[in-house]
């Protein structure tokens, strides 16, 4: 793979001059260069920065490996489920409220005992230094910019104290369950005693889902690059590149416990005073039974389509589960699919607390490092100030199932043929 570029955006369309030093704005406004040019003067028309939060996937697409696009865009089996978790935000329609005072949003929310400025935050993701040389500790300081959470990747490509070191936000730990139970005690201890405020188990991925762009293009992680929160001698694995199948779905069998049950949750509970949140509940029955095991918090997720392949999409399930434990008072996270502040409105309308984004913080950094990953959740959270304000909920707690109608999805349609490398996928949704 070639490595990360950190080069200016190459957003210029053939006849529009971009001076040189043209960086994305985080979230700024489009800069129009002088516009009084006379005959003898060169018009010169800055290219606005990212206005959506696709034209930091455009961006990333331009620098990055083929192989690296494949790995973050890519889903299991037919992609059905990555297409269903777009398609459900097209099923949206916003009811607006008129006559409300918004001359103030409010994005501030509170996780877990932590406030923060925009309830969106940062979805656990591998290997961020693919993306960037900076790798999580970007991360860390573009969500700290933002205000916003940051789960934090047992996968990580910088150590957890690195991270923790330049997080100006709350961090919480991502993990799986895995085999050798001595090294999830040990990351458990380190967490805790870096300030990590919560441990987030990823419960949807017993084995890794059947990728098929990675087992195509032989996916490893290249050398240079690791969990380097992990043994090294557990990594062997994640980097012997072999052609039709993914390292990393080798790795996982490996290192993942896939017999762990409900029963094994007091082992973690017993391990550390810190809240256990489960991500990757689509159920109401998973549910009530994570509360009944004392999760102090759930993510509705389906793992950005990467595991189960017609699993729901996550916006289908989340009011089931909302239902099934609001009452209990577990705080319900959402992931899936979020590409504007109108679709995390959507997410929040429907019972979430809080939204996380995946692939988007990942363009982000791949465009632009930190300041992509803060431009990314600052401009969620303009739009959804923005929605907010004209939907006429000028709080989150106003964000409520009256703003919003999800209509019924159809079946899941046949899968579309196979998959090939650099797919295209088709931009649906909200698209704010
Ligand atoms: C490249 C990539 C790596 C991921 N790595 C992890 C991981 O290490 N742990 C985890 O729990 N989920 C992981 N996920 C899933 C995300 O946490 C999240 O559920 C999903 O990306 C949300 O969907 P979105 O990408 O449409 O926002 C990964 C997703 C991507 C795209
Ligand atoms: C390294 C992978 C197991 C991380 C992951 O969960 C994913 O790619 O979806």
């Amino acid at each position: 793979m070639t490595a990360p570029v950190t080069t200016t955006p190459e957003t210029a369309g053939p006849e529009t001059a971009v001076p040189e030093t043209a960086v994305p704005e985080t979230t700024g406004p489009a800069t129009a260069g002088p516009a009084t040019a006379g005959p003898e003067t060169a018009v010169l028309t800055a290219t606005p920065g990212p206005l959506r939060i696709e034209d930091y996937q455009d961006l990333a697409q331009r620098r990055l490996d083929d192989q690296v696009w494949d790995f973050v865009e890519g889903g299991a089996g037919t992609e059905r489920t990555v297409d269903a978790n777009r398609c459900a935000f097209a099923r949206v329609t916003l009811r607006p409220r008129v006559l409300v005072d918004v001359s103030a949003c409010d994005t501030g929310t509170e996780l877990l005992g932590a406030p923060l400025a925009t309830p969106v935050g940062v979805a656990p993701t591998a290997y961020h230094r693919l993306l960037h040389p900076d790798g999580e500790v970007a991360t860390a300081l573009g969500a700290g910019a933002a205000g916003a959470l940051y789960v934090v990747s047992v996968f990580a490509s910088r150590t957890l104290e690195e991270i923790a070191a330049e997080a100006a936000g709350p961090l919480w730990l991502q993990l799986y369950w895995l085999r050798r139970r001595e090294v999830l005690a040990g990351l458990v201890e380190r967490a805790t005693a870096a300030g990590y405020r919560a441990l987030v188990l990823t419960v949807d991925a017993p084995q890794l889902g059947r990728r098929h762009r990675d087992a195509r293009n032989g996916f490893a992680v290249p050398a240079g690059i690791s969990a380097v929160n992990l043994d090294p001698a557990l990594m062997a694995s994640a980097h012997r590149s072999d052609a039709g199948r993914s390292a990393l779905a080798v790795h996982t069998a490996e290192a993942v416990d896939p017999s762990v049950t409900w029963a094994d949750l007091a082992w973690l509970r017993a391990r550390s005073e810190l809240p256990v949140v489960l991500k990757g509940i689509l159920t109401a029955e998973d549910a009530v039974l994570a509360v009944q095991h004392g999760a102090d918090a759930i993510v509705v997720s389906n793992h950005g389509g990467r595991q189960l392949d017609g699993a729901p999409a996550s916006l289908d399930a989340l009011a089931e589960v909302v239902d099934a434990v609001g009452a209990a008072g577990c705080p319900v996270l959402f992931d899936g699919g979020v590409r504007s502040g109108a679709d995390a409105f959507a997410a929040l309308a429907l019972g979430a607390r809080a939204v996380l984004l995946g692939r988007p913080v990942l363009w982000g950094l791949a465009a632009d490092g930190a300041a992509g990953v803060a431009g990314v959740l600052g401009l969620a959270t303009e739009e959804l100030a923005h929605t907010m304000a004209l939907a006429g909920r000028p709080a989150l707690p106003a964000v409520d199932r009256s703003a919003v109608v999800l209509a019924p999805g159809p079946a899941q349609g046949p899968p579309q043929g196979p998959v090939h490398g650099t797919a295209q996928r088709t931009a649906v949704g909200t698209g704010l």
